[in-house]
């Protein structure tokens, strides 16, 4: 005790003296990093286009925080000042991103070459593949696994829609399955974790097969590592370009261990089932004897599995390599999922807040299914299903922009041209059944897939969205077999109320709020 006594006023000391060294080296190293973020935002920024807010450096770190917080926001307050212009963004440690406004200018971006403008930087940049995903792609340069996807999607996925329907329709009804019903009060469900549920297992369905598509440990790592790769992504943006690959890793791991935001946990889950399945297709491959017809034999009637396309295509045509084709699975499960996901959470949130529509949705659903069954024919027919959901992705889509170019990186403000009264009359409010009124006046593009310069949810011009077909057909079977058994409610608890959007955003990309509830009650 003596002892103690005798050293603690030294060690206390001691110990104030290097907390006070500390504390001064973090302020030293935020200033350093606060001042580098804006030498190089100056650097990458083009000096003749102006900022969202302005250009001095205090402007400059807001934005940079702005961005990462709430994505939307900021792009909102630049479309304002610049309608009739462009604006940037900077963006930590990278290029800025240049927002276009100007119709003109967006006019012009469609008709652009698709060697020129290209989404791929944006990808590259927006999830940081070279960090998020080290190994699985080629350094330097973009996969050209990549460029192929698209292809395979708009010649076998979309012209092939209806050899899909009949899984996509049983992954919604063993969805449906994993509810469990109260009698009186039916089954309140995270709106969100529903909508992104059943597009995991229907999406897993066309991805990896239906033996995949029905195994809850598969479907519960496909969801966690899209989750996972927003959240990791998020940490990497605010490590310096030049730390990430030493700290960048190590940072974001340290930031999702043991929550359902880690990625490695369940990137590891989702190899060791994709390696299981790669053992079936070998062993499938075997059987044929040729090698060559496994290909082709999926071609006959039975729907194109994308991983056994794209793995067959490595090891048959030694096209790409392995890494490149798991690369590229992990890829487009969150073009997917997380997009389809998020666009039937917004349907679905809209039925339970608006009930009026239900019944007239309703009507059309039952006369349509009665004659044509849950078919691609069927889903075409909805005409008041296809203006609900299209005035759902005006109001809510998943991103407030979308990007084009390579090089600087340009984007169009798409969520803010949806609500510009410019566009749409009346623009803020909800009218599940604009885009029906529209056709029958005769304008064109109102249907959910078209496209048009005043609805930018899929995109435009050569790179437009190829699963937007699959996704409009998916919605809508979903809505279908809900409205057909179930009313769709909004939940009664104050904590499972409030807005669509989520508290923080990921860049220009919106994030559900996870809180919200429906509630599903079966009808009589
Ligand atoms: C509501 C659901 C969806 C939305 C809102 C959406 C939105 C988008 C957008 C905005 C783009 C970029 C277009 C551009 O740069 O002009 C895109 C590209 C892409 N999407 Fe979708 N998407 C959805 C569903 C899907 C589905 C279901 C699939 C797969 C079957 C898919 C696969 C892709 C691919 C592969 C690309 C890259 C196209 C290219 O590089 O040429 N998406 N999507």
């Amino acid at each position: 005790m003596a002892l103690l006594q005798s050293i603690k006023p030294g060690w206390i000391e001691s110990s104030t003296g290097i907390l006070t060294i500390t504390f001064g080296l973090s302020i030293l190293f935020i200033y350093v990093v606060l001042f580098t973020l804006v030498l190089h935002s100056i650097q990458f920024a083009n000096s003749n286009i102006p900022f969202a807010t302005a250009k001095n450096p205090f402007a400059i770190i807001s934005q940079h925080y702005l961005f990462l917080v709430d994505g939307p926001g900021l792009i909102k307050r630049g479309y304002e000042r610049f309608v009739n212009g462009v604006f940037e963004i900077p963006r930590t440690f990278r290029f800025g991103q240049v927002i276009v406004c100007k119709p003109e200018f967006i006019e012009e971006l469609k008709n652009v070459r698709s060697t020129i403008a290209s989404p791929e930087p944006w990808i590259d940049q927006l999830l940081q593949i070279s960090h998020v995903m080290p190994g699985y792609f080629p350094s330097g340069g973009w996969p050209s696994i990549a460029k192929t996807t698209p292809g395979i999607i708009r010649g076998t996925v979309h012209r092939h829609l209806d050899r899909y329907v009949p899984a996509m329709n049983e992954a919604i009804h063993n969805q449906l399955r994993t509810l469990s019903f109260d009698e009186s009060n039916g089954c309140t469900i995270s709106c969100f974790e529903f909508a992104y549920s059943v597009v995991a297992r229907s999406g897993s369905y066309t991805m990896v097969g239906e033996r995949l598509a029905n195994n809850e440990e598969y479907l519960k790592a496909v969801k966690e590592h899209i989750l996972g790769m927003i959240m990791t992504t998020r940490v990497q943006f605010l490590v310096p370009e030049c730390l990430k690959k030493y700290i960048g890793g190590f940072i974001a791991r340290l930031a999702t261990i043991g929550t359902r935001w880690n990625m490695h946990a369940s990137r590891k889950i989702l190899l060791k089932h994709f390696n299981a399945r790669v053992i079936e297709y070998r062993n499938g491959m075997a059987c044929h004897g040729n090698v060559d017809e496994s290909v082709n034999s999926q071609e006959k009637d039975k729907p194109i599995e994308i991983f056994r396309w794209l793995y067959e295509g490595s090891v048959l045509r030694h096209r790409w390599s392995y890494p490149e084709v798991l690369g590229e699975m992990l890829l487009l499960q969150f073009a997917f999922i997380y997009t389809t996901g998020y666009a039937l959470y917004s349907a679905l949130y809209e039925l339970a807040r608006q009930p009026e529509y239900i019944e007239s949705l309703r009507e059309e659903v039952k006369s349509i299914l009665a004659e044509y069954g849950p078919t691609v024919s069927g889903c075409n027919r909805m005409v008041l299903l296809d203006s609900f959901l299209k005035e759902c992705q005006r109001l809510h889509p998943p991103a407030a922009s979308i990007t084009l170019k390579p090089g600087t990186h340009v984007g169009v403000p798409s969520s803010w041209i949806q609500r510009s009264s410019a566009y749409y009359e009346d623009p803020d409010t909800f009218d599940g059944y604009r885009f029906v009124k529209r056709a029958a006046a005769g304008e064109p593009n109102t249907k959910l897939v078209d496209l048009s310069p005043d609805y930018l949810v899929f995109g435009m011009g050569s790179h437009a969205c190829p699963g937007r077909w699959m996704a409009s057909v998916l919605m809508k079977l979903v809505i279908s077999e809900l409205l057909m058994h179930f009313d769709i409610l909004p939940c009664t608890e104050s904590s499972s109320q409030g807005p669509l959007i989520g508290s923080l955003s990921f860049e220009e990309f919106y994030v559900p709020n996870f809180a919200l509830k429906i509630c599903l009650r079966p009808r009589v």
